[in-house]
């Protein structure tokens, strides 16, 4: 069906600022008009240099700011409404449910003393109603889905048992387990080995099919390897964003060019023989 509901993005940032605020100190600007919006099947990478303002930007769509940094202007709008006036109940149930999220260190984001399955099945039944078993049955199909081993795949297992790139597997299973339309990870495979990265990449990119999707990353080459649409950010304003394959090949922006120069892009990803 095409009808006009499929033109509106799933998510829609309208020049959002954000604040430092220092106690007994003037506001500091750290992300200045940034917007953005992202379609159902579009993989949005935002790509710049450490404290360019990307994971701030990312992450003031679910109001997870730091302390003592704010949302001082702008607006989010999730499949057409807007978010980032919700009370914190409602914003508390869109996170983990329509909002899927994948940090860089999933050994530090998971509860150590709680199981993988235990981790899963809170999540599941807190934002499906769904008795223990099934939502357990669900963990084990979404943790097989991730390809995690054997029967159970490891839902019994704690995470320090799991390898990094299965602990990610999980994180991932975690993330979708209620289907979100939006998901947003967070530089994901640079806490792994390049093999492991690849095979990261490659599970992340299967499984943003329909949804909207925003890939944090410092890497070009990450965003080259799933990305449709590319922004750059620098000094905490957007510089340029459009097409993967455009900002790739014939970036704007000088900054984008020299980041450009120093990734080690595959030739397929520029165009170039
Ligand atoms: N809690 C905080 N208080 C004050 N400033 C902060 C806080 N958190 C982040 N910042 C600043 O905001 C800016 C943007 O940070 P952000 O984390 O969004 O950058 P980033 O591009 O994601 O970089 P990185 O990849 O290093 O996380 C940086 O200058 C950072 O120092």
């Amino acid at each position: 069906m095409n009808g006009p509901v499929n033109d509106t993005p799933i998510l829609a940032i309208r020049d959002l600022q954000i604040d430092a605020v220092p106690a007994g100190g003037p506001p500091r600007r750290l992300v200045d008009g940034v917007s953005l919006s992202v379609a159902a099947g579009e993989v949005l990478g935002i790509v710049g240099q450490s404290g360019s303002g990307k994971s701030l930007s990312a992450f003031a769509v679910a109001r997870l700011l730091p302390d003592g940094v704010r949302l001082a202007a702008g607006s989010v709008h999730l499949g057409g409404q807007r978010i980032d006036d919700l009370d914190e109940g409602r914003m508390r149930a869109l996170r983990g449910g329509r909002i899927g999220f994948v940090f860089q260190d999933p050994l530090s984001s998971f509860n150590p003393v709680r199981t993988i399955g235990s981790i899963l099945i809170e999540s599941i039944r807190r934002h499906q109603r769904l008795d223990a078993k099934s939502a357990r049955a669900l963990a084990v199909e979404m943790l097989t889905r991730m390809r995690l081993p054997g029967k159970d795949a490891c839902v019994d297992a704690y995470p320090h048992q799991l390898s990094g790139g299965q602990r990610q597997r999980a994180m991932i299973a975690l993330a979708l387990a209620n289907g979100p339309d939006l998901l947003i990870a967070d530089e994901p495979t640079t806490a792994l080995d390049p093999t492991i990265q690849l095979q990261i990449l490659a599970l992340l990119k299967q499984q943003t099919a329909g949804r909207a999707s925003i890939l944090i990353t410092h890497d070009f080459s990450v965003a080259a390897a799933i990305c449709n649409q590319i922004a750059v950010m620098h000094q905490g304003r957007l510089v340029e964003s459009g097409p993967a394959a455009q900002v790739l090949t014939d970036p704007q922006h000088d900054y984008t060019r020299s980041l450009l120069r120093h990734a080690r892009l595959a030739p397929a990803a520029t165009g170039e023989a």
